[in-house]
């Protein structure tokens, strides 16, 4: 599912193929082990290949391993249809394998003759790792050892046997011309039925024959002489390894196979002999045969077909000491192992070495995709990156240039300040930078609320509020700020980060649309809405507020007496008077013409009173141009909860003409209460 998706996603329909050829090869490899694996023990494949093998005896234990590789089913494992025939005293073995007349055959050291005398025979694998081949004679003729048989009539296999019994004459100084040889007649009783003295015989079961009925032989083992050759080996000819080169190696495993069976289990391979290949043998005969054939074999020294090339040369020098082989001739050629791959390299190339080179050949298909995919991501992913990096710093320029930033360290140094905040300020970057922050700070930012700032921030917390900077030219600006400070991963905090906005203008707007122009007071307008503020908290339950409403006295003569702009010199020292005298928390406008009004917050008609007597006085005391002496009379009255702020207004003004009335310069309080204005 994994590759699947990993196939869905974009990519180049190269990589793609190559993803597709890499899942493929390991779809094979799957596969692999079920194709290649050995047949399972017992499972009889289908036969698909028929062959013959020619014994160079008559059946006998002798072949047991390839009864036994038949009988058992490994010659069909391995895909052979296999004929054993018999040997056929008409024809030489080799000549059978040569020709093609068979396709396999059974032979002793004989081979190394053929073989180096031009006949294209391959040695497929030793099964005797000594040769059974003795020379025996009845005990009468008093052959005891070779040297009895000079000038003797002599039976043996013409290039069978003859290097054997040659090799052991010649240990005791006899040549070719110092006996008589005769050919082999292939007759068990030939010692009895003709005038031969000795013949070549199987130890393994000859002998048993003439014991079996008590006629006393003499043995002559070579061995016993220095000639150690190989016994029966399995052999083919040079074109069938050529041709068929997995059918020789088949054949051969299930020879050894079949012989190691046979070994095992002599008994039931004893049976099989019996009742398949040679009813006329004796169990006895056989049995004996069998342990002889296992002294040949020795497979409990040896693994059965294991072949010593220097062996091979050994007795290669002693055919070539005979004369039998020319000089120059060698070996070349004449082991099977040349021609073939063996058996367990076969194995493993099979099923290691091929689906490893398929696996890495996937593998790296695989990785070649995924490293083209990455490499895709990768470039994708920069371009992207570079991308948004230009897009930033684009986004940047523009904030650089438009807003103000400033960022300070832990010590509240300055360590960035934007262009638009320097250009605000009227400073350069580098006359700001490394400067406390404070440096641009305006002396009439509350104390208060620069505390608060510091106190947020330094805990870690964001502050917003509004402060007022200082220009480089006198100036003074109105920030809204947004200060963050900036922590490290434990909560350290590192510095700060502050952006402001210019609030001048609007706040200047704010403070034209409620100021009177000619005594910088509170307007009219102003003043009616701090009044409906004030009643509203009353409302709410906020201690009563009370206002004063004075209007200078004769104002009109002054205006007449000295001129308009004396008279409005006049309001303007007036309007500063009030301003000077009340508290921070009232509030002061001018209401109209030459009459003000004070809004005293928090405060009872009594303590109202007390403010605008004191106002009163200040005004008569207060020395204007022209020695101009202006007074005022005072209306006073003190809002009650739930009446309209016309009423409130009414009865001050009440107040203020009966002060008028009273002689003007008082201070006056409707005697009423609510519900009766
Ligand atoms: N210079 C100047 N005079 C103003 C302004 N507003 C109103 N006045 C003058 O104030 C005078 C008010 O006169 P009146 O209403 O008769 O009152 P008064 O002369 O003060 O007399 P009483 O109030 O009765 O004491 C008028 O002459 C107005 O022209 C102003 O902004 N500047």
């Amino acid at each position: 599912m994994l590759i699947q998706r990993f196939l869905q996603l974009p990519m180049f329909s190269t990589t793609r193929a190559l993803a597709r050829l890499a899942l493929s090869l390991l779809l094979m490899v799957s596969l692999l082990p079920s194709a290649w694996a050995e047949p399972a023990e017992g499972v009889v494949a289908v036969p698909e290949t028929t062959v013959s093998l020619r014994l160079n005896w008559f059946h006998q234990f002798e072949f047991a391993g390839y009864y036994a590789a038949l009988e058992k089913g490994f010659f069909a494992e391995e895909g052979l249809n296999v004929h054993i025939l018999e040997r056929d005293p008409e024809t030489a073995v080799v000549d059978d394998v040569v020709s093609g007349f068979v396709d396999f055959g059974v032979a002793d050291s004989s081979l190394i003759v053929a073989r180096m005398n031009g006949k294209p025979v391959v040695m497929v694998t030793p099964i005797f790792q000594h040769s059974p081949m003795v020379l025996i004679s009845l005990a009468e003729n008093n052959i005891l050892g070779p040297a009895d048989l000079a000038g003797k009539t002599l039976m043996y296999q013409l290039d069978q046997d003859d290097a054997v019994i040659a090799a052991t004459l010649n240990e005791v100084g006899l040549g070719p011309k110092d006996i008589i040889s005769v050919p082999h007649s292939f007759d068990d009783w030939a010692l009895l039925n003709s005038d031969i003295v000795a013949m070549s015989a199987y130890i393994s079961n000859q002998p048993y024959l003439y014991r079996e009925k008590n006629i006393e032989i003499n043995i002559i083992d070579p061995a016993n002489y220095g000639i150690d050759f190989y016994g029966d080996s399995l052999f083919t000819s040079e074109r069938m390894i050529n041709t068929h080169p997995n059918v020789v190696s088949a054949f051969q495993r299930a020879t050894i196979r079949g012989w190691g069976y046979a070994l095992e289990h002599p008994d039931e391979i004893i049976d099989l002999i019996l009742r398949k290949y040679q009813p006329e043998k004796t169990r006895e005969q056989l049995v004996y045969e069998a342990k002889s054939i296992r002294r040949m074999i020795q497979p409990d020294l040896l693994d059965v077909g294991l072949i010593n090339r220097h062996r091979f040369d050994r007795i290669a020098d002693i055919y070539r000491e005979r004369g039998r082989i020319p000089a120059e001739a060698d070996l070349t050629g004449f082991f099977a192992d040349d021609y073939l791959v063996p058996a367990d390299v076969h194995s493993v190339f099979l099923h290691w070495i091929v689906p490893l080179a398929i696996i890495s050949m996937a593998v790296l298909a695989l990785m070649f995709v995924i490293n083209q995919r990455l490499q895709r991501i990768v470039y994708q992913k920069t371009h992207d990156a570079n991308e948004a990096r230009e897009k930033a710093e684009r986004y940047l320029a523009i904030l650089d240039r438009h807003t103000c930033v400033m960022r300070v360290d832990s010590e509240l140094k300055v360590q960035y300040i934007s262009i638009a905040f320097c250009e605000l300020t009227g400073y350069e970057s580098h006359q700001l930078l490394g400067k406390p922050h404070t440096f641009l700070m305006d002396e009439s930012n509350n104390g208060l609320k620069i505390r608060q700032l510091l106190e947020a921030t330094s805990a870690g917390k964001n502050w917003q509020g509004e402060i007022y900077l200082k220009q480089k030219n006198g100036g003074q600006l109105v920030m809204d700020v947004f200060v963050e400070p900036v922590q490290d991963g434990k909560g350290k905090v590192l510095g700060y980060n502050a952006v402001y906005l210019d609030m001048t203008q609007k706040k200047n707007a704010e403070l034209l649309s409620i100021t009177d122009t000619l005594t910088n007071l509170y307007n009219r307008n102003k003043i009616d809405a701090l009044l409906v503020k004030e009643s509203k908290l009353v409302n709410r339950g906020s201690p009563v507020f009370s206002i004063i409403l004075l209007d200078i006295d004769h104002f009109k003569l002054i205006n007449d007496q000295y001129g308009h702009l004396m008279g409005d010199q006049v309001l303007r020292e007036i309007a500063r008077c009030l301003k000077h005298n009340i508290r921070e928390t009232d509030y002061v406008g001018r209401w109209g013409g030459e009459e003000f009004m004070v809004i005293c917050a928090n405060t009872s008609l009594m303590g109202a009173e007390a403010l605008a007597e004191m106002l009163r006085a200040k005004m008569e005391q207060a020395e204007f141009p022209e020695h101009i002496h202006a007074t005022s009379s005072f209306g006073v009255a003190e809002y009650f909860p739930g009446e309209s702020i016309d009423s409130l207004i009414k009865r001050a003004d009440e107040g203020l003409y009966w002060a008028k009335n009273s002689g003007r310069n008082c201070v006056r309080t409707r005697p009423c209460h609510v519900g009766s204005a």
